[in-house]
């Protein structure tokens, strides 16, 4: 996807969530629906939903079909990775000994968890508390996960975000090809390295993330929802990539890899659009507009209005539809969410409950988001926990 060519399309409001997936017709075919279901459903004529399917959505899907082929082929794979990790090992051997220090450096690998886990626990209090209830193995890959996410965000949000230059993230790409050969560059790329090793955790969505990072550098405005789709599914889309191979799926799951693949695609971009519509009066304030302009002037708006940040009827209205698509892609990770194996679930039913509430909470702000932050109170955060604790311990 990096550098991809993706041909722009314009696209209907409110129904592109549904396009992103296999139609439900299609869905059925493979047997993730029953054959009626759509049809008795009626409410998406089948000819017009599939040619609205943008070059982008194709584009992010076929990313999407190599990590799901990944996993499921992973027994084909395994042996090949064993020895790829053999390789590795003998690969960080020679290093330590180059050092003089062999012991010392494994108990480094430890300590580079330990280090993830801690940066886990100051960000994203609520996500490290759930992977408490994940293997030590899938815990430690997580944190590691995360850490490259979290790091990687920073170079173009964090203190020294203006030195940063493409030139800087190439940098950046060219440590992450090296980590993902074994050849990690700091502590917390040797945890991610060595993550890597275990899991069947495909480069591209890391090298897609990066590629939101470079657009973030120069582009400040989206034509189109096609345009700001690429956007969510770069900055936020791969992370429900890179994390479903170590979360699992459930065995008992009769899910396709692919359609688990696919909602938690639908998780990222939901945060990411829930992200953006919390933030439409801070990130004004930077310059930057991350709405569908062509949508905007259709509800008689302009760049102006969101920069002058005041709430009419127009916006409201705008913004109901905005947030109605952000609830179709959540509506869609849900529907994952129950395939993933069990100790896994928790965590992201809770985020993705916990994050669909800003959207409630913007209502309740009537719709200002250009100066009210929306957030959710901690008596319903601390309500969604277990419930979803308790939805989750249900099996698929
Ligand atoms: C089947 C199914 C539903 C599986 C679930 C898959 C899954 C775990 C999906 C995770 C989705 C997720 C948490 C996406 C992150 C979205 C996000 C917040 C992206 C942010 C991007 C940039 O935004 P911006 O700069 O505008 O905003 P800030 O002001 O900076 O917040 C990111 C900041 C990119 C970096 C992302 C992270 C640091 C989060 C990484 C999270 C993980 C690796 C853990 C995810 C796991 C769980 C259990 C939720
Ligand atoms: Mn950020």
């Amino acid at each position: 996807m990096a550098g991809s060519s993706a041909v722009y399309t314009s696209c209907r409001p409110h129904a592109r969530a549904f396009l992103l997936h296999p139609h439900p017709a299609d869905q059925a075919q493979r047997g993730l629906l029953p054959a009626a279901a759509w049809r008795r459903g009626g409410a998406a004529p089948r000819a017009s939903l599939v040619a609205a399917r943008t070059a982008t959505e194709e584009a992010v899907y076929e990313v999407v079909l190599r990590q799901a082929a990944l996993v499921e082929d992973l027994q084909g794979r395994r042996a090949a990775r064993e020895a790829d990790a053999g390789r590795r090992r003998r690969w960080r051997d020679e290093q330590l000994e180059q050092e003089g220090d062999a012991e010392l450096g494994w108990g480094l690998l430890g300590d580079a968890y330990d280090r993830c886990g801690e940066v886990c626990a100051e960000y994203a209090k609520t996500f490290y508390l759930g992977t408490q209830l994940m293997t030590p193995e899938r815990r430690k890959a997580v944190w590691a996960i995360y850490v490259w996410c979290r790091r990687t965000d920073e170079l173009v949000d964090g203190p020294n975000s203006s030195y940063i230059t493409p030139k800087a993230l190439d940098r950046w790409e060219k440590r992450l090809e090296d980590l993902f050969e074994g050849r990690p560059y700091d502590m917390y790329d040797a945890a991610l390295s060595d993550t890597a090793s275990k899991f069947p955790i495909d480069i591209q969505p890391f090298r897609d993330m990066i590629e939101g990072m470079r657009l973030d550098l120069w582009k400040s405005r989206y034509m189109t929802f096609d345009e700001l789709y690429l956007y969510c599914y770069y900055v936020a889309g791969t992370v429900g990539l890179m994390t479903v191979p170590v979360m699992g799926i459930a065995p008992d799951s009769k899910a396709s890899a692919e359609s688990v693949y696919n909602a938690a695609l639908a998780l990222g971009i939901a945060n990411q659009l829930t992200n953006i519509l919390r933030d439409v009066g801070e990130d004004s304030r930077r310059g930057r507009i991350y709405l569908p302009l062509d949508e905007l002037a259709q509800a008689g708006l302009t760049e102006e209005d969101i920069f002058r940040g005041k709430v009419t009827d127009k916006w409201r209205r705008f913004m109901k539809g905005q947030i109605q698509r952000a609830r179709l892609f959540f509506d869609e990770a849900e529907k994952g969410v129950m395939h993933l194996d069990s100790a896994s679930r928790w965590p992201v039913l809770a985020s993705l409950w916990l994050y669909r509430q800003i959207l409630d909470a913007i209502e309740a702000n009537d719709y200002n988001n250009f100066t009210k932050r929306a957030y959710v109170g901690k008596a319903k955060k601390f309500l969604s926990l277990p419930a979803a604790y308790a939805r989750a311990a249900l099996s698929p």
